[in-house]
């Protein structure tokens, strides 16, 4: 997810980029184009009124007022300067003294270029006459092919700047008109303009001042306040201007930062949930394995009780009886021998009756312990109930159990077992019976030990007895 909104992010501001990009070219465009015909206009009226200063002198005055009347306020001062640089006519009012342009760069421009007919559009200058600062778009008159002097069309240094400042390039943008000569003529802009117009002039290491760059876009730190822009800037070669548009990451990409903000807040708030939602599964999960652990705990230790006779701790009869018809099967597929004892303690009621029950419970513990010690590690002890105890031997024909059977009675019987009443005596009876093979099922090899048993008791008990191979319960 977070990939995804990752991706989304940078996609967006790209996006966002090559739209303000896009933005600012069409402005620069839209503003190339009013400036031109702006220049083009008062090109126009400084051509024609060039005509009159020098067919019509003496009705130059009136024709001024005409010419200024149909501009209104495009134009400010229509002014001649002589070929010496003395201001010789100006519509504000009658030169009553002596005022000396010569140092201006728009008369300058004229003298020092006489065989050049061009127009001039100078940087804003504070007007000396009419106090104002002005653009001053000017052309050569010539008389006879000489230079005779500058004719003059003032044009407010707003003109342009105001009508930059209508169009809405966000609080941080700026749009400027430039000269080549890198001053500015106009500006509008959020930013604060550094000096009015004055001797102001940019860094020259600004790409649309390089020569031949007409058409650009433009990504820097601005000089205006130090800021990052991104702007397109177009040339007018001939006019010797450019127009800059500046746009500012802080009102172009506000938008997508709302839409970031919203992305990541969203995507913060799903990975919480998410989160929330995985730690409830694992705790979830946790308390079901741990319920599953106690439950199988539980159940091994119900199997270990039902498998365990709880007194003494040897097989219980269900358990006994099911190993040894494991131990049937086992043999029958090996092809080996299994002998059953079938094992009875003597009188064990006078023990319980002289001794209590408890003692009889102590006896009964320990006599398992005898056998246990006798017994290998696989042979398998189980109490059938009571006194009564049997033991299933693998691998063991009727030789070598008669001889296992022989060693419980004698273990038994020589040694007397500690209690807390002091030792008693005890004796053992054992019936035994093999399967050769493992070719009996449990229940009749169980009957002819059992029988075995029966006799060994018959035959006044502390003693072992055999049934015979193949021989059937009580024959
Ligand atoms: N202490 C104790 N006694 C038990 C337990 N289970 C059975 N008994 C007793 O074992 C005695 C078995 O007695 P009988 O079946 O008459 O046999 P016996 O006294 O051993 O005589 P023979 O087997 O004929 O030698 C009974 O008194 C039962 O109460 C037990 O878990 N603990």
């Amino acid at each position: 997810m977070w990939a995804f909104v990752l991706g989304e992010i940078r996609h967006e501001r790209a996006l966002a980029g090559a739209a303000a990009r896009k933005d600012a070219m069409n402005l620069a465009t839209a503003f190339e184009a009013h400036v031109r015909s702006t220049i083009r206009l008062m090109d126009i009226v400084l051509l024609d009124m060039r005509e009159d200063v020098l067919e019509q002198p003496d009705d130059f005055q009136n024709h001024v007022k005409e010419e200024l009347q149909a501009y209104g306020s495009f134009v400010s001062q229509l002014g001649v300067i002589d070929a010496s640089g003395q201001l010789v006519f100006s519509n504000l009012a009658p030169i009553s003294k002596p005022i000396d342009l010569s140092d201006r760069e728009h008369f300058r421009v004229h003298r020092d270029n006489p065989q050049t007919d061009r127009l001039f559009i100078s940087k804003p200058v504070l007007g000396r006459l009419s106090h104002r600062w002005s653009i001053q778009f000017t052309r050569p008159i010539f008389d006879g092919g000489k230079f005779a002097g500058v004719l003059v069309l003032s044009v407010p240094a707003d003109l342009f700047s105001d009508y930059f400042q209508q169009i809405d390039v966000g609080a941080n943008g700026s749009i400027v008109l430039l000269g080549t000569d890198r001053s500015i003529r106009a500006i509008a802009s959020g930013a604060p303009i550094p000096g009015r117009y004055g001797r102001f002039k940019l860094p020259e290491d600004k790409p649309y001042f390089v020569d031949g760059a007409r058409v650009g876009y433009y990504e820097g730190v601005s000089w205006l306040d130090g800021e990052y822009h991104l702007g397109a800037y177009r040339r007018l070669e001939d006019e010797g201007v450019l127009v800059l548009v500046l746009l500012s990451p802080k009102d172009f990409m506000a938008g997508f930062e709302e839409h970031r903000k919203l992305l990541i807040v969203s995507a913060s708030i799903i990975s919480l949930l998410l989160l929330a939602v995985a730690l409830l599964i694992y705790a979830f999960s946790r308390r079901h394995f741990r319920n599953t652990a106690r439950l199988r705990e539980a159940h091994e230790q119900m199997t270990q009780l039902a498998n365990t006779d709880v007194l003494t701790g040897v097989s219980s009869r269900r358990s006994f009886l099911a190993g040894c018809e494991a131990e049937l099967s086992r043999a029958r597929r090996h092809g080996e021998d299994v002998s059953l004892l079938m094992l009875d303690i003597d009188h064990f009621k006078r023990i319980n009756d002289t001794y209590g029950h408890p003692i009889g419970d102590e006896v009964l513990t320990a006599f398992t312990a005898t056998c246990s010690r006798v017994l290998r590690a696989h042979d398998l002890l189980g109490r059938l109930g009571g006194e009564e105890f049997a033991i299933a031997l693998p691998s063991t024909d009727l030789e070598g159990a008669l001889s296992v059977a022989e060693k419980i009675r004698r273990a038994v019987a020589e040694a007397p077992i500690p209690t807390s009443v002091g030792p008693i005596v005890l004796t053992v009876s054992i019936g035994l019976a093999s399967s050769a093979a493992g070719r009996d099922d449990l229940q009749p090899l169980l009957a002819r030990a059992d029988g075995a048993l029966y006799d060994a008791k018959q035959d006044g008990r502390n003693r072992v007895c055999a049934a015979r191979e193949g021989e059937a319960a009580g024959v």
